[in-house]
């Protein structure tokens, strides 16, 4: 089983290349599914999770060609023959759902195994079925499968219970090819979403209103290919600047948008470190120690909860009382027990983590129990007296690309041991 093992680590310094961003690029590939000619993707990730929706196309019919060193794939889904989307597939990653709506868009039916939930919380799928249904859907679940089918999708008023942002994927891809107009209410408004709409309209899709509320999208008859490169990553730039933080370094982190990244800065700022924007790089400089804040997690543009695990090491050891409030998902805390056998003064109440800061964590074994809770230990292990050994990081590699490599860049003492 690979480890990751990070060792007490000096102040970071120099920069680092944030890459693609994960939450954009599989929603877009899964939207390639609607493409009728040719589509090119720039600025792909090297991630487990870009593999396995590649899988999930490849299975449809569509054919993928990877070009890895230039960060590249092309894409031609002219020709779709299939329709499912089984568990083997969906079991690996909960994105590959998002084809249901391109392909009931396209072919008129899909058949997707339910993607059940994860480490974080149960994470249902029905605000993306009621979505379909409202297109004019007929929807069956059963024996751990929806099937979804409709002999034209025809454009409806939607209105979201919550801002889902897998479920205003999954919509808006269904009604681009729908008849007549959709409009889709309290929908999500991240980057990952506009990034996908206008992805969707370089292919001749007319989507108004991504990064809003509300979304309307006037059906067309199909779609063609383009060329197009995917935002930064967001959470990884968010990532590297708390590595930053905490170590007491000076990062510049490079291809990061501070438009995206607001409540990451504004909270960085009130933890009492330097935050400078400049273009398209952000400078991160920390000489005084990090002060305690209070966090909650909400949708865009709130503090984004896949930024939580990070900054809760980073309070873990700032000076002073912090409360975190997870409002997004029911059940990510899971890193909080790993945190504690590092010596971290956390006492969780409900959706609500009380941090109490102390001077030092301890290095011991621990486990990534999901891609962020992992990124989270990789940074405690940074300054933790001793050493930590970090298992299970299969989930880190769903979503940093070559972290260990980015971060040794840096001047941290990381390793991977097999
Ligand atoms: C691949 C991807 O882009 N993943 C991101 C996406 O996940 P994902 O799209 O799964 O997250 P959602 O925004 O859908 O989920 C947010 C909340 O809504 C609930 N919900 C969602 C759908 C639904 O039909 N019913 C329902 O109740 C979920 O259980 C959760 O409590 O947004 C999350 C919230 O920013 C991020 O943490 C994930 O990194
Ligand atoms: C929760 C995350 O991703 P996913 O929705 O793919 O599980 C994440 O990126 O932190």
């Amino acid at each position: 089983m690979e480890k990751i093992i990070v060792e007490k680590s000096p102040p970071l310094k120099g920069t680092v290349r944030v890459s693609g961003a994960k939450n954009s690029v599989l929603p877009i590939l899964a939207a390639s599914l609607l493409c009728q000619e040719n589509c090119v993707l720039e600025d792909i990730p090297v991630l487990k999770d870009v593999e396995v929706i590649s899988e999930v196309l490849a299975s449809l019919g569509a054919n993928i060609k990877r070009d890895v060193e230039n960060g590249c794939i092309q894409i031609n889904a002219s020709y779709i023959d299939n329709y499912e989307a089984p568990y083997e597939l969906v079991r690996k990653m909960r994105a590959s759902f998002l084809v249901m709506g391109p392909l009931l868009a396209r072919k008129g039916k899909a058949r997707i195994s339910l993607p059940g939930g994860c480490a974080i919380g149960t994470r249902p799928i029905d605000l993306h079925l009621k979505g379909f249904h409202a297109l004019g859907a007929k929807i069956d679940v059963g024996h751990g499968y929806v099937e979804a089918s409709a002999d034209r999708l025809i454009g409806n008023k939607i209105y979201l219970d919550f801002p889902s942002v897998g479920a205003t994927e999954n919509i808006m891809m269904a009604a681009t090819m729908a008849e007549g107009i959709t409009i889709i209410e309290n929908v999500a408004e991240e980057p990952e979403i506009v990034d996908l709409a206008n992805f969707l309209n370089s292919l001749g899709a007319k989507i108004k209103g991504a990064g809003t509320d509300t979304i309307k999208i006037e059906g067309v008859e199909a779609l063609g290919g383009t060329k197009h490169t995917v935002i930064p990553d967001r959470i990884e730039a968010g990532t590297f600047m708390v590595a930053a933080a905490l170590s007491g370094g000076d990062v510049t982190v490079e291809n990061a948008l501070s438009d995206h990244l607001k409540p990451t800065i504004a909270k960085l700022r009130e933890c009492g470190v330097e935050v400078i924007e400049n273009g398209d790089c952000i400078q991160v400089r920390a000489k005084n120690g990090i002060n305690a804040t209070d966090i909650k997690t909400l949708p865009y543009p709130g503090f984004p909860t896949d930024m939580q695990a990070q900054f809760m090491t980073l309070l873990s050891v700032a000076k002073g009382t912090s409360v975190v409030i997870e409002t997004v998902f029911e059940n990510r805390f899971m890193h909080v027990a790993e945190l504690k056998r590092m010596g971290a003064n956390i006492k969780i109440e409900g959706r609500s983590a009380i941090i109490q800061g102390i001077e030092k964590l301890q290095g011991t074994q621990v486990r990534a129990t999901d891609l962020r809770a992992g990124a989270a230990l990789i940074l405690a292990g940074m300054v933790a007296e001793g050493e930590t050994e970090i298992g299970d990081i299969y989930h880190i590699d769903r979503g940093y690309v070559d972290i260990e490599n980015k971060l040794r860049s840096l001047g941290a003492k990381i390793r991977r041991e097999t």
